[in-house]
């Protein structure tokens, strides 16, 4: 049983809203946005447009997903790594997920949900009619994040053909309670692989981020309406020739609810490589350029570590 721990710490908070680029405030934002991924590694957006009563609907949305039979579950294929079905796991026997690649786009909703049910009814159409929208707004403000580091940085003439090459996924999640003797871990520790996650959870919780390594200091989030999770990654870490901090996280289950989770992620199609700007005498380079899926597929094939240590012995300096 991993206890959850929870400490004084305060996740930082940013109003994301009304933020038109090229403004004071859209300035005065991005810096607060690269400082707390270079000092935390992840923030809480407040993002418009995201009520209470359509964060209902988006996970009521997901649960008759994961009643589904198994045979149907497993035709959420993919033939990139950590794409597709994937679930119940030895080391996870609590989670469960689907994917979906460019949600935003309405088609690639639709034709996951005809393959999920195939005599449309209900539950195709309140998947469909919720996850588009929730897909697109996250979208936006992953471009707005994005475009904000890009910018705080002074590597803005970069922003437009980095974020044309990205793609995105996402990935709906469903942990069930534990049962007698069984671990309360729903995710072990691990740093990401995409280039930024966001997430948002149902009213259950879970998940934790650690803040101090040297202390082993882990932080609960706890969402506020209309707010996401916005994470950074070990390649976005790499990106930046390791100002931006990966932050370790997990999932610990309390209680006998179902958690169901939304992480949207992006992968750059093609190199990441470390923009010359960040790359001097007292920043010496740390990681070679690496093409994004090569290094996936490399982790998929051999997870020795779950943490930074996989891009590192990849392509560290
Ligand atoms: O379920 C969550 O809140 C976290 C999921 C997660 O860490 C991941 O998908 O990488
Ligand atoms: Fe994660």
């Amino acid at each position: 049983m991993v206890s959850s721990s929870s400490s004084d710490f305060k996740v930082p908070v940013i109003n994301m809203e009304d933020l038109k680029p090229g403004t004071e405030s859209w300035e005065a934002t991005s810096h607060k946005v690269r400082r707390a991924l270079e000092e935390y590694g992840f923030f809480m957006a407040v993002f418009g447009g995201f009520s209470q009563e359509m964060k209902k609907q988006v996970f009521d949305a997901l649960k008759p997903l994961f009643h589904l039979p198994m045979e149907t579950k497993m035709k959420n294929t993919s033939d990139k790594p950590f794409h597709g079905y994937q679930g119940p796991f030895t080391i996870s026997p609590l989670y469960e997920s689907f994917s979906i690649e460019c949600a935003q786009t309405y088609h690639n909703v639709q034709t996951f949900s005809n393959l999920m049910w195939p005599s449309p009814g209900d539950d195709h159409q309140n998947f469909t009619k919720t996850i588009h929208p929730y897909a697109r707004l996250v979208s936006q403000l992953e471009n707005m994040v994005m475009k904000m580091v890009f910018e705080s940085y002074g590597v803005g003439k970069y922003y437009e053909s980095f974020h044309e090459s990205m793609t995105s996924l996402l990935k709906v999640i469903k942990y069930r309670p534990p049962k007698a003797n069984e671990t309360n871990l729903g995710a072990a520790v691990h740093t990401d692989k995409p280039f930024l996650t966001i997430l948002n959870q149902n009213q259950v919780g879970g998940l934790e981020v650690l803040i101090n390594d040297a202390a082993d200091e882990w932080v609960k989030v706890e969402l506020f309406p209309s707010s996401f999770v916005v994470m950074a990654t070990d390649p976005f870490m790499a990106w930046s020739n390791g100002r931006v901090r990966s932050p370790p996280h997990r999932v610990i289950m309390t209680g006998q609810e179902d958690r169901y989770s939304i992480a949207l992620s992006t992968f750059k199609n093609g190199v990441v490589e470390i923009p010359e700007e960040f790359i001097d005498d007292e920043h010496p380079r740390r990681f070679k350029p690496f093409d994004h899926f090569k290094f996936l597929e490399s982790f998929a094939k051999n997870p020795v570590y779950l943490d930074e240590r996989s891009l590192i012995s990849y392509c560290g300096v």
